[in-house]
């Protein structure tokens, strides 16, 4: 569903450049949740953002649902955007619209006539479970109320394939497994495939049927938890895989 073929990718700084992922090739299959873990600045949000090309690599190859994301023309890769949601840490969300104004900006976007828009408004607050929040601000919100719009608005579209940045860094405990299950429960009833990047081993263990761990712009191990199978691309056990598949059985 997801591939990433020796995909790298160069800032350059005034002391020269940086190279920030490193020729990583990366396969998440369908209906997967993969979880990228690895310490701060290992390259883990730029690679996510090199899957929807937000980030467009240097070199190599982003194919998502067959197609190369990285030989599409801007009015192209705009139309395939849509089948790929977003979410991040801090949300992201338009201040200055509505809950509903939120969820249907990505529909207003993609030229959807209006009653139709807020039939799909509607239907993705109730999922989330906030259609009673529709005309509020996002101000009015807590931070898990505030992720939900933003899941809601990154499933308007009918995305295949939803990105997640850390999405609940900003969260506490027990808001982070609410938001986690959200998570869990858009992939096992809409099929979507999840990529989620994250510095927390709980997040990994909770919602994560495979996982890579990034370290200095380089994928390091790629395992399979919770029983699934899939077997590693790289050998040898770092302390990441000690760690999650050690507890995974408590997850
Ligand atoms: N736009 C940019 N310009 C220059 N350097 C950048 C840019 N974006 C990221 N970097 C550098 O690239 C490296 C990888 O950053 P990235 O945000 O992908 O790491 P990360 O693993 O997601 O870290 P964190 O968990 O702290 O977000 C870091 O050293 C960062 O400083």
């Amino acid at each position: 569903m997801i591939s990433l073929q020796q995909v790298s990718k160069r800032y350059a700084l005034r002391e020269g450049d940086f190279e920030a992922v490193k020729s990583v090739t990366l396969d998440i299959a369908e209906r997967e949740i993969h979880g990228i873990i690895g310490e701060s600045g290992a390259g883990k949000s730029t690679l996510l953002r090199m899957m929807n090309v937000l980030e467009p690599p240097d070199e190599g190859k982003v194919m998502v649902n067959g197609a190369d994301l990285t030989q599409m023309s801007e009015i192209q890769l705009r139309e395939a955007r849509r089948s790929i949601g977003m979410i991040f840490q801090q949300f992201n969300l338009l201040h200055n619209r509505t809950v509903s104004g939120n969820v249907a900006t990505p529909l207003e976007l993609a030229g959807i006539p209006k009653k139709e828009r807020a039939l799909r408004v509607a239907e993705c607050l109730r999922f989330v479970g906030l259609l009673d929040k529709a005309d509020q601000y996002p101000a009015q919100l807590s931070g898990g109320q505030k992720q939900r719009v933003a899941i809601a608005r990154a499933l308007a579209n009918h995305p295949r394939v939803l990105l997640c940045d850390e999405p609940t860094s900003s969260l506490d405990p027990k808001t982070t497994v609410e938001i986690l299950e959200v998570l869990r429960h858009i992939n096992e009833t809409l099929g979507v495939t999840i990529a989620i990047v994250t510095h927390e081993m709980d997040v990994v263990k909770r919602i994560c049927h495979t996982v890579s761990v990034m370290e200095n712009g380089s994928i390091t191990d790629t395992f399979a938890l919770q029983g699934r199978s899939r077997d590693s691309a790289l050998p040898l056990p770092p302390s990441f895989r000690e760690q999650l598949l050690g507890e995974a059985g408590d997850a």
